[in-house]
């Protein structure tokens, strides 16, 4: 079900989001997000879910925060408009880790997406595909345009915001950017700023999209050409830095993929595996938005305009829960470390996930983000 929904107004047959089944995908237009680059995004809608009641306060909101091409369908099974299950299903819902039963869920589709919000594949002000037009945006645009999502639905206090990644980085700038609105914290498998690995591997997947000659400057949307190829090559490369080196090596070693002789032209079990993850993606991203939220991710630093990272993060004193992963070499451990040290309040130090998964492991350690998603609840709470 989708229903879309204007700005405030008094109007009493305005249709209530908060009456919707849990589950349910809303879009509301946000007005304009101001950017970090000076500019400003008009007409800015953003599509998201809720799960649970509000309370009388209005005050019992988490706000879980997707990743790079997540969107707003943490959890629950897949349906027509959602083709995969939720990314934290069965970790939020009725007696889950996130028990839908005492907290009001909501979950958006990021700025600068493709699953209902706002992004380079939608309509300008003037009704074209914005394309490269699209301005750059950065991770606090994002927070910015979350916050006037809230404020539009009324709601004024967050128990927790929570997420990993690039819903990470969000959390990390919702705490330090507005500390008064949010009682807790979960920041996941993030760093304070990009690596030169980081920007590295994501320029170069960057370079990969534009090399294809369907990107056509960035201008391809409604030309019936869409670069799919360099797109899959990016997720490619983009895969292997979201996998353990230690557990490829395992599941794939030099093993040819099935009855395929690699010595006459057949492939590696890796490359089908990476193939597979390509055409998984390009079924359901937009080159696009990919390119604007992979620059996004080169473009996070929360010292940017704060004094730097020692400043931005000493003076956030909201309790934040800080988990990384073992085996992540997209965003290794020290990077978690130093949040964890500089923090001002980071509650019981550095947790590490133990898994063999890499990056992925904020999605596939059910166990380990349940502990974790319990702890900043219970933050939540005081
Ligand atoms: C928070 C967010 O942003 S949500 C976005 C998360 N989703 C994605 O990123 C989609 C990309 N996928 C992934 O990142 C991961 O698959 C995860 C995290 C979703 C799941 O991880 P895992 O359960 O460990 O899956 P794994 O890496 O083993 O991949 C399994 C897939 O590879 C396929 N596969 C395995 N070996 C091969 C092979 N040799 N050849 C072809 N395909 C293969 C499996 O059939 C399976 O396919 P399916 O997903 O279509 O059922
Ligand atoms: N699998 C995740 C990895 C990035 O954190 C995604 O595609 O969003």
């Amino acid at each position: 079900m989708s229903v879309s929904i204007e700005p405030k107004t008094e109007s009493a047959d305005r249709p209530d989001w908060e009456q919707l089944p849990d589950g349910a995908t809303s879009s509301l237009q946000i007005g304009s997000v101001s950017l970090d680059n000076g500019g400003q995004i008009d007409n800015v809608t953003l599509a998201f879910q809720r799960w649970g009641t509000l309370s009388p306060t209005r005050d019992n909101v988490i706000l879980t925060l997707h990743a790079l091409t997540g969107d707003s369908h943490v959890t629950g099974p897949s349906n027509a408009e959602h083709p995969s299950p939720g990314w934290w299903d069965g970790l939020i819902g009725p007696g889950c880790a996130i028990d839908t039963d005492e907290w009001c869920v909501i979950s958006a589709n990021v700025l600068g997406g493709c699953r209902g919000s706002t992004g380079p594949a939608s309509p300008d002000p003037d009704g074209q595909p914005w394309g490269s037009r699209f301005p750059q945006i950065t991770v606090l645009d994002q927070v910015r345009a979350e916050r006037l999502l809230l404020e539009h639905l009324d709601i004024a206090g967050i128990g927790a915001v929570i997420g990993g990644s690039m819903g990470g980085a969000r959390a990390l700038e919702w705490a330090i950017e507005y500390p008064e609105m949010v009682r807790s914290a979960l920041v996941l498998a993030v760093g304070a700023r990009a690596t030169a690995d980081q920007i590295g591997t994501q320029t170069t997947q960057i370079a990969a999209i534009k090399a294809d000659p369907d990107w056509q400057g960035g201008d391809y949307h409604g030309t019936g050409r869409v670069p799919s190829t360099g797109m899959g090559v990016a997720r490619r490369i983009a895969h292997l830095t979201y996998r353990g080196e230690a557990e490829l090596d395992q599941r794939f070693a030099d093993q040819p993929q099935g009855d395929e002789e690699p010595l006459t032209g057949g492939r590696y079990a890796v490359d089908s595996y990476l193939q597979h993850q390509a055409d998984k993606l390009i079924g359901r991203f937009d080159p696009g938005s990919y390119v604007v939220l992979s620059n996004v991710l080169n473009h996070h630093d929360v010292g940017r305009d704060r004094g730097g990272i020692e400043a931005a993060l000493s003076r956030c004193q909201v309790p934040v829960i800080v988990g990384g992963i073992v085996s992540d070499r997209l965003y290794p451990l020290r990077l978690q470390v130093e949040l964890a040290e500089l923090l001002g309040n980071c509650v019981g130090g550095l947790q590490v996930v133990h898994s063999d998964n890499g990056h992925d492991g904020f999605l596939t350690e059910f166990d380990a983000i349940s502990d974790l998603l319990k702890q900043t609840v219970e933050l939540a709470r005081s």
